[in-house]
């Protein structure tokens, strides 16, 4: 079993990941949390000292490694072309969707990430543009909206059965 979880920042990944994880008996890898502890360095620190280049070699790389059956990644993991389709032939991808607004609510003022330290209108067009991506990419859309992670846990469990049902 491989999950992927995609989606913009603050859609949940980390937190359902960790819960769905706990569900399943499955291991877990949060790969920013990885990087931060293999790196020894914030990710806004890596942004800052090494630029955003070197984040996405490093995110992109972690994906590619690690064993983990969950995997909880960054919202920015489909910065190179070519992760959507390795994810996709690798795993059940699974996008958790949210409208701009309740995501901004979660994320605004949050030091952490670097990339929601962007204008209103920027961030809003980053969503839109990743929405398409997020889209394309995923076999299941699980709506995150207005509901609590471990119903969206539920809702992952049954679409992930559905698609392996008669296998
Ligand atoms: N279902 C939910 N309802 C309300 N708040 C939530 C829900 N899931 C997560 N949150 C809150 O939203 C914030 C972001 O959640 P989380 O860190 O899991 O998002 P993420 O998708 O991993 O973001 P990133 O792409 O930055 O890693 C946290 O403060 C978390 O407590
Ligand atoms: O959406 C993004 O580009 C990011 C999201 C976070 O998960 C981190 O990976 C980092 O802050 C960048
Ligand atoms: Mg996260």
């Amino acid at each position: 079993m491989k999950i992927y979880l995609i989606g913009f920042m603050g859609a949940g990944k980390s937190t359902i990941g960790r819960v769905l994880s706990r569900e399943l008996s499955a291991s877990f890898i949060d790969l920013d949390q990885w990087i931060e502890q293999t790196e020894k360095k914030k990710i806004s620190t890596i942004f800052q000292m090494d630029g955003e280049l070197a984040f996405r070699n490093i995110e992109v790389e972690a994906l590619k490694r690690t064993d983990a059956e969950i995997v909880a990644t960054g919202g920015g993991i489909l910065y190179f072309e070519d992760t959507g389709k390795w994810m996709r032939e690798n795993g059940t991808v699974i996008y958790l969707h949210a409208p701009f607004e309740e995501l901004y609510a979660r994320i605004e003022g949050d030091q952490s990430r670097p990339v929601a330290a962007k204008p209103y209108k920027e961030l809003e067009e980053l969503f839109h543009k990743r929405t398409v991506l997020y889209e394309q990419v995923s076999h299941h859309r699980v709506s995150v909206s207005h509901c609590s992670p471990e119903d969206s846990v539920k809702a992952i469990i049954l679409s992930t059965l559905k698609e392996n049902k008669g296998k």
